[in-house]
């Protein structure tokens, strides 16, 4: 059936994904059980044919509401709840009923909640991602309502195999787990951390169009409706009909084909004399946020009568290590294919399950590798934005503060771009400087992690700074380097603070003011930490501090400073969440088979390059997130190309790695486009 050229193949594979068609749904359920499916409910909207089709009549007040009109009540309320608490000084207070407001409508009507949160992600972002879902998870046992994702604990060892089948989907595309160790820069959370996975599913969805529902994807050939309605033909007739679709076709993907299904929707149809045949096939592409819970070190969630997890110390060691192994080959029994994300696990974990499985099956650890992406994209800006040329970035003297899983991978990545560029890794790290609490790593320290190893500097190399100084000395300190057995004297003057240590604050005044002695004519400020009371200091206090012509950045987001005499100091977001969508979606929709240095190489690449001169020069490193799906589409394609150039793209659905080598780079981001969801309600239609 499929017997076509590649060429031919990709050209009508473009009117598979057209997003103009409602794709429709088919369920199992009928009445009151639609209206409590969020999946699936449409509140009042539904239309009256499908009131009476689905026996919702009476169950709904009569009158139907469209889709625009319910978007709208939703907005207005939500903004007079804006209005009426603006001037609460209680500023968490008024967050966590944004996110109530939001999560309610999440619980009820997916489609509605995802449409706003799209359509209003610079507003909502705040609210589902950094900073207040740090906030979510402090006090998710007082806000816990309906489970959403799945639960594995020590307690479920042996018994992960069947559980795994208890979530209600055939098929999930992309999980986010975490072990709750390591949340934001607030610690062990134990169970409570599953806000976590949740928010980052949903920026997936939003930025991703990642498709949280069920979808059917499957027609066999194609249904040509020329002169209205054919009489008697059934409900998928009627459905196709009613999209006004003249050729309707749809890829079979993922699924085999099942000759039963083909036998039924023939019989559906009823038009066995016609050439064509409607065949219409259920697909689950679906989103699962899980939480490991392996105990926690809180002794102040252990001691919380209302805290939901197992009140018990973390496991360690081989015991550790053998519940997330259970876990993943549940997983991977249930549905090879899919993708799991690593998600703020404490760095033991977050190092020792990377490196365990990132050969083994399509992983990645956002903290390690999506933020490494995120701040070599900033990294790369600054040299732009100082008016340098790209080949300067191994000068750059780059001072990270924080050691952990998120400061090691980023220097790591920084380090391998050093080395592509110059062709020397033995000096590639010379110009990068390592502290973590306690003060500069050097390789005099004790207990030195082996991960940070490759980054402690070497104190023959240096002279007047000494293993554990502080952050104030390294940064207005001087230094020595030794190069061809001559010694120059200079002033460390750092062209980039880089703040990856949790610790709110820890750039302070004295540090700030410091660093207006910087070499560089526009140093940079990253205070990445996450959420907002953890970043190393705010945008107001590095402009203030540090001077008008910095480059700033920060996790979470602040608000852009006003210089007077109309001059804006431009804030940055420096957060994951510009790469780690477009990581997932290249991966999956290549069915690469891991996910390789060079395609998170690829994502960082095309971040970098994302940007105009003009929005470099004003010191804009990122884009807006309101183009979120735009840079996520890019990124994704980027991935894509570099799976399928390291061969370990395996074809998703009907698309062959064949295929996808054939495609252009313009191909490969529309192809990567036509995948992506947007909510609209689609036709429901009852599986007889
Ligand atoms: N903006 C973004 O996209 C991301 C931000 N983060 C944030 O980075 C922070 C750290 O995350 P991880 O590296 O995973 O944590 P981690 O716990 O693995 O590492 C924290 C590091 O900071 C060091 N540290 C603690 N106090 C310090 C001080 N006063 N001065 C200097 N260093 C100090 C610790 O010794 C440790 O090396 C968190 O707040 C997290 O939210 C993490 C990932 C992505
Ligand atoms: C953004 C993120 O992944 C973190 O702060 O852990
Ligand atoms: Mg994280």
């Amino acid at each position: 059936m499929w017997n076509l050229t590649v060429a031919s193949r990709l050209s009508r594979s473009r009117c598979f994904f057209s997003s103009v068609i409602p794709r429709p749904c088919i369920i199992q359920k009928r009445g009151a059980d639609i209206l409590h499916d969020p999946w699936i409910n449409k509140d009042t909207g539904f239309p009256l044919t499908e009131r009476n089709r689905l026996g919702l009549r009476g169950l709904l007040p009569p009158r139907v509401i469209s889709f625009e009109q319910q978007y709208a009540r939703f907005m207005e309320s939500y903004r007079s709840l804006e209005k009426n608490t603006v001037s609460e000084s209680d500023t968490s207070h008024v967050a966590l009923a944004k996110w109530r407001i939001l999560n309610r409508l999440h619980d009820r009507n997916e489609t509605l909640y995802f449409r706003v949160l799209i359509d209003n992600i610079k507003d909502f972002a705040p609210i589902i991602y950094t900073p207040t879902v740090g906030l979510v998870c402090q006090n998710y046992s007082g806000l816990f309502r309906r489970p959403r994702g799945m639960y594995f604990s020590a307690k479920d060892k042996g018994e992960m195999m069947s559980m795994i089948y208890n979530w209600p989907a055939q098929k999930v595309d992309m999980i986010v787990l975490t072990d709750g160790s390591r949340i934001l820069g607030l610690g062990d959370l134990g169970v409570h951390g599953i806000g976590i996975p949740i928010g980052k599913l949903d920026m997936y969805v939003a930025a991703a169009g990642l498709n949280p529902q069920r979808v059917v994807f499957g027609v066999l050939a194609k249904l040509i409706l020329k002169d209205g309605m054919p009489e008697g033909l059934g409900l998928e007739a009627e459905l196709v009909f009613h999209t006004k679709v003249e050729v309707f076709e749809m890829l079979m993907e993922d699924l085999d084909f099942d000759t039963n299904r083909i036998a039924n929707a023939k019989a559906i149809v009823g038009i066995s004399s016609c050439l064509y045949v409607l065949c219409v096939v259920v697909i689950f592409c679906l989103i699962l946020p899980v939480m490991l819970d392996v105990g926690t070190n809180n002794l102040k969630l252990i001691e919380d009568p209302l805290y939901l997890g197992l009140r018990q110390p973390r496991l360690e060691g081989e015991e550790y290590l053998s519940i997330i192994d259970e876990f993943i080959e549940a997983v991977l029994t249930r549905w090879p294919k899919a993708i799991v994300q690593f998600e703020d696990f404490q760095m033991k974990w977050a190092f020792e399950t990377l490196k365990r499985y990132r050969e083994r099956f399509c992983m990645f650890n956002d903290d390690v590798q999506g933020t490494a992406g995120v701040a070599l994209a900033g990294l790369l800006g600054t040299v732009r934005a100082q008016g340098r040329s790209l080949d300067d970035f191994p000068n750059q003297k780059i001072v990270v503060v924080g050691a952990g899983s998120a400061g090691l991978g980023v220097l790591s990545m920084a380090v391998q771009a050093v080395v592509r560029m110059t062709g020397n890794a033995k000096t590639a790290a010379q110009n990068f400087f390592l502290l973590d609490k306690d003060g500069l790593i050097t390789k005099e320290r004790k207990n030195l992690d082996p991960a940070a190893v490759p980054f402690a500097k070497d104190p023959g190399l240096i002279a007047g700074l000494r293993d554990g100084d502080s952050l104030l000395e390294v940064v207005s300190s001087m230094l020595v380097l030794e190069q061809q057995q001559q010694q120059h004297v200079k002033k460390v003057k750092p062209d980039v603070l880089l703040g990856l240590s949790g610790v709110g604050g820890v750039f302070n005044e004295e540090v700030l003011k410091a660093l207006r002695e910087s070499s560089s004519n526009r140093p940079a400020i990253f205070a990445m930490s996450n959420p907002t009371m953890n970043a190393e200091c705010t945008s107001v206090e590095a402009f203030k501090h540090a001077g008008e012509n910095i480059v700033f950045a920060s996790g979470s987001p602040f608000e852009n400073v006003q210089l007077g005499n109309g001059k804006v100091g431009y804030v940055n977001q420096a957060n994951n969440m510009y790469l780690f969508p477009g990581i997932g979606l290249g991966a999956l929709l290549s069915g690469a088979r891991i996910i390789t240095d060079d395609m998170l190489q690829a994502a960082a690449e095309c971040l970098a390059s994302y940007m105009t001169d003009q929005d470099i020069e004003k010191g804009i490193l990122y884009p807006s997130i309101n183009g979120i799906r735009d840079i996520t589409a890019k990124v994704g394609a980027s991935v894509v190309r570099a799976a399928v150039a390291e061969e370990v793209a395996e074809g998703y659905g009907k698309v062959d790695p064949e295929e996808l080598a054939y495609m252009s780079k313009e191909e490969t981001v529309e192809y990567v486009r036509r995948n992506m969801w947007y909510p609209n309600y689609s036709p429901l239609v009852q599986q007889k």
